[in-house]
């Protein structure tokens, strides 16, 4: 489904580019579960960024069912994430103004793909019922976090990119989000590509990638 193909990208520095990938290919399938490692620095973010379309590489392709995306405009790779993409990132971007099910709705609601049975179905089973109708301000970083997923997987995404999705809660906590959230991609059928640090979440996923001096094994 999403399949990337030698994908290079560096950043610019005063003493020239800085090449963090250097000729990446991976591919997601449709339901798939994968964990992204490696150390801190060595590029899990950039490539999360390109495959979500959030950036564009230098070069290479990303085929989203055999469409070739990197070429497109901002405003099309917009509407690609909000058609396609499920985005938990550590800085979660829920609306300030808008409640828990308001929250939780909003991708749905933007892509034309809104279902209330659903929308009550994520609350529910992420154990945010009581907590609906407060606003962003008044959740723990935890509850946030649920809500950044439920937000996520409402749209129906053919794939969930989650960057550290609990890196800020304790080991118990960020163990039933993420089986929460892989239970739920599953029921979706979502694809999932997960950025962690913690060898135990990783384990949890169906295949484990690992990104080193620019290149994935
Ligand atoms: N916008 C940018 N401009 C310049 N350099 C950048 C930019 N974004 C990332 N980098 C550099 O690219 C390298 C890879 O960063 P990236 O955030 O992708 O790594 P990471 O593996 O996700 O790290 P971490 O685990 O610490 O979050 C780092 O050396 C970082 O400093």
């Amino acid at each position: 489904m999403l399949d990337a193909t030698d994908l290079t990208k560096s950043y610019p520095s005063a003493s020239g580019p800085v090449p963090v990938l250097a000729g990446v290919s991976m591919r997601l399938s449709r339901g798939e579960t994968v964990a992204l490692t490696g150390e801190s620095g060595s590029g899990k973010s950039t490539l999360l960024h390109l495959l979500a379309a959030l950036d564009t590489p230098d070069s290479g392709s990303i085929l989203l069912d055999g469409e070739e995306i990197t070429g497109l405009g901002d405003r099309a790779r917009a509407r690609l994430r909000r058609d396609r993409f499920g985005i938990v990132f550590q800085a979660l971007n829920l609306v300030p103004s808008l409640t828990v099910a308001q929250n939780i709705a909003f991708q749905s609601r933007l892509a034309d793909r809104y279902e209330p049975d659903l929308c009550d179905t994520l609350t529910r089973r992420l154990g945010l019922s009581n907590l609906a109708h407060r606003l962003p301000e008044d959740l723990s970083g935890g509850q946030q976090q649920r809500v950044a997923i439920g937000r996520a997987l409402a749209a129906r995404p053919s794939v969930l990119f989650a960057d550290e999705p609990t890196g800020n809660l304790d080991e118990d906590t960020a163990d039933q989000v993420i089986d929460l959230m892989l239970d739920l991609a599953a029921d979706t059928g979502t694809a999932c590509l997960m950025v962690t640090h913690s060898p135990r979440l990783a384990a949890r996923l169906g295949r484990q990638v690992h990104l080193s001096k620019g290149l994935l094994s």
